[in-house]
């Protein structure tokens, strides 16, 4: 019923302003634990007025006033001298045509602009963040007005922080209403306030650390680690000691602890899923469903239905590459989120299968490439990437990717192949013509991996040779040049590898090497990408584009 007055008062839609969009109205969401089934098949739902900040008159019953709509009621208002954009919402009498309500989000010359509090700013300046990214500005805002949110920016845009400021603006010893400089524990408070889940204990860790930098050395037992390979004992042991408000961990062993009844989550406040479509993939299901069951779900005062279990959280999806299955999953799991992208925001009800947001258009069974019918996605990549390929025989790939790194004089290499077993054959070709090189990938320890990890952020080692498991969400800022030794499968891991370069606006190359055979593949990925990737070769220590490309230009000439 709320959704049929929703899509009649559309008709009513005119200009909105942006504070009237993110005020919502929300219901509580109820589900059965009994059928422990969170989906909720609502697709073909109609956008609800909730959505759009809009207060039907119709709606003459109060919703119950959850925690959470207590919170969205007392939110410190965003300041007035803030600039305000316009909405567009189209009169129509059924579902509009296009719904993007939020055409223009201001790119915010700073974070104070954002509605963060002073303690936080000064903690970022002290950290050296001034200026925020376009995905920053507009996703701390929405995200501070409890709006559950898909954030889609490209590699390297900020999307970290862009999630993790607004929440660390509500929970934790910098908060909002702690702004004395508290320690912001309640002191009965057991549960944690924030969950963040990441697809590697590589990217769970530079989570953690990105939350430690920002909170301080005073305060950064505020954030726990929970990744796999770690010693779970100690884990256990940290969480119980130091109350944690927020956990970033992998799904495996968020779960497994949360199972054993040593991790409190019904009252968090915070689900973030880093990496989203990666998560959804078949291998994390198992661990995904509990997570999802349990982080933010309360035992509801329903006398109808004393098993239903109310969902409380605020529900945060990222990654650089959002195929409809995330999308989705984000209408299933959240109540009436909104895309967040670095210049506009709309709600996800509005995206269809044709939509402009994935880059692949592969109709596998996996979810993490069940994607949309795809325009390109020049979205998932920086713009000032530079892309080659190089063609090759495969025995000499490796003496190609020593050329490759000489002719771009290129400082910190990330060389990308397909199977974990040949990576040490190119490490060992790569350091036998003097080139320093190590494997990372997931067989080794986590001792191992992260000390090859830490050799390359200082530089020690110019060459990491690699599998997918650096391909996402590694920020390594000087890495300057990614190499695919492999091609890789598809689009979307194409956008993920090339992303570790040109980071933040910074200078990168991307050269992928083939055999003859594989060139059909490199058009395709260019295609799919909507981005120039010309042929390339090696000739006398310099990188010479072979084949016609009006937009690519000869390197180092
Ligand atoms: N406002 C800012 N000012 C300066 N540096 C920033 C700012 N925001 C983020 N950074 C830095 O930019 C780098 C990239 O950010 P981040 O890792 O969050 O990107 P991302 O969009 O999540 O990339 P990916 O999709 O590859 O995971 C990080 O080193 C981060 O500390």
């Amino acid at each position: 019923m709320p959704a049929l007055i929703s899509s009649r008062f559309l008709l009513f839609g005119g200009s909105l302003p942006f504070q009237k969009l993110t005020r919502v109205s929300r219901k509580t969401w109820f589900h059965s634990s009994v059928s422990a089934r969170h989906q909720v098949d609502r697709d073909s739902g109609p956008l609800t007025l909730a959505s759009l900040g809009i207060k039907s008159k119709l709606e003459t019953t109060e919703p119950r006033e959850t925690n959470r709509v207590k919170r969205l009621n007392s939110h410190t208002e965003v300041p007035k001298d803030r600039k305000t954009v316009r909405s567009n919402v189209v009169k129509s009498a059924g579902m509009p045509k296009k719904l993007e309500i939020e055409a223009a989000p201001f790119a915010a010359e700073s974070f104070s602009e954002l509605g963060l509090p002073p303690t936080l700013i000064e903690r970022l300046e002290n950290e050296g963040f001034t200026t925020p990214t376009d995905v920053q500005s507009a996703a701390i805002p929405v995200i501070l007005k409890s709006q559950d949110v898909v954030i889609q920016s490209y590699t390297g845009s900020g999307k970290t922080l862009a999630y993790l400021l607004p929440i660390l603006a509500e929970v934790g010893p910098l908060k909002k209403r702690n702004a004395s400089g508290g320690n912001g524990e309640s002191g009965k408070k057991t549960d944690v306030e924030a969950v963040i889940v990441a697809p590697s204990r590589e990217l769970g860790m530079q989570i953690v650390r990105e939350v430690e930098k920002i909170l301080g050395p005073t305060y950064k037992k505020a954030v726990q680690q929970l990744v796999g390979g770690a010693n779970r004992s100690r884990q256990e042991e940290a969480l119980k000691k130091n109350k944690p408000v927020i956990v970033v961990g992998t799904p495996g062993r968020i779960a497994e602890i949360s199972a054993s009844g040593k991790l409190h989550t019904h009252e968090c406040r915070y689900l973030v899923l880093d990496e989203v479509d990666e998560l959804l993939s078949f291998n994390f299901r198992e661990d995904m469903h509990r997570i999802l069951e349990h982080v933010g779900r309360r035992s509801g005062a329903d006398p109808k239905n004393p098993l239903a279990k109310r969902v409380e959280r605020q529900t945060i999806l990222v990654s650089a590459t959002v195929p409809f299955s995330v999308i989705r999953a984000a209408r299933s799991w959240g109540h009436d989120p909104l895309l967040v992208q670095a210049k506009k925001v709309v709600p996800l009800e509005s995206i269809s299968q044709a939509g402009p947001i994935s880059p692949s258009k592969t109709t596998t069974s996996s979810s993490s490439s069940s994607n949309l019918q795809g325009q390109p996605a020049v979205e998932s990549l920086p713009p000032a990437l530079k892309h080659f390929h190089c063609v090759t025989r495969l025995q000499h790939k490796v003496d190609t990717l020593r050329r490759c790194v000489h002719a771009l004089d290129a400082k910190s290499v990330i060389a990308f192949m397909n199977h974990t077993r040949q990576l040490k054959d190119a490490v060992y070709k790569l350091e036998a013509r003097g080139m320093k090189a190590a494997e990372l990938h997931g067989d080794l320890g986590k001792l191992a991996r992260s000390t090859t990890l830490t050799k390359f952020k200082r530089g020690e080692v110019r060459v990491l040779v690699t599998n997918e498991l650096s391909a996402r969400g590694l920020d390594v800022a000087e890495c300057d040049l990614v190499v695919n030794l492999d091609l890789p499968t598809d689009s979307t891991h194409y956008a993920h590898r090339a992303g570790r370069t040109g980071r933040l606006g910074r200078p990168g190359t991307v050269v992928s090497l083939c055999e003859e055979p594989e060139v059909f593949v490199v058009k395709k990925l260019q295609k799919q990408l909507g981005i120039p990737i010309p042929a390339c070769e090696f000739v006398e220590g310099k990188l010479t584009v072979t084949e016609e490309e009006k937009t690519a230009k000869p390197l180092n000439s």
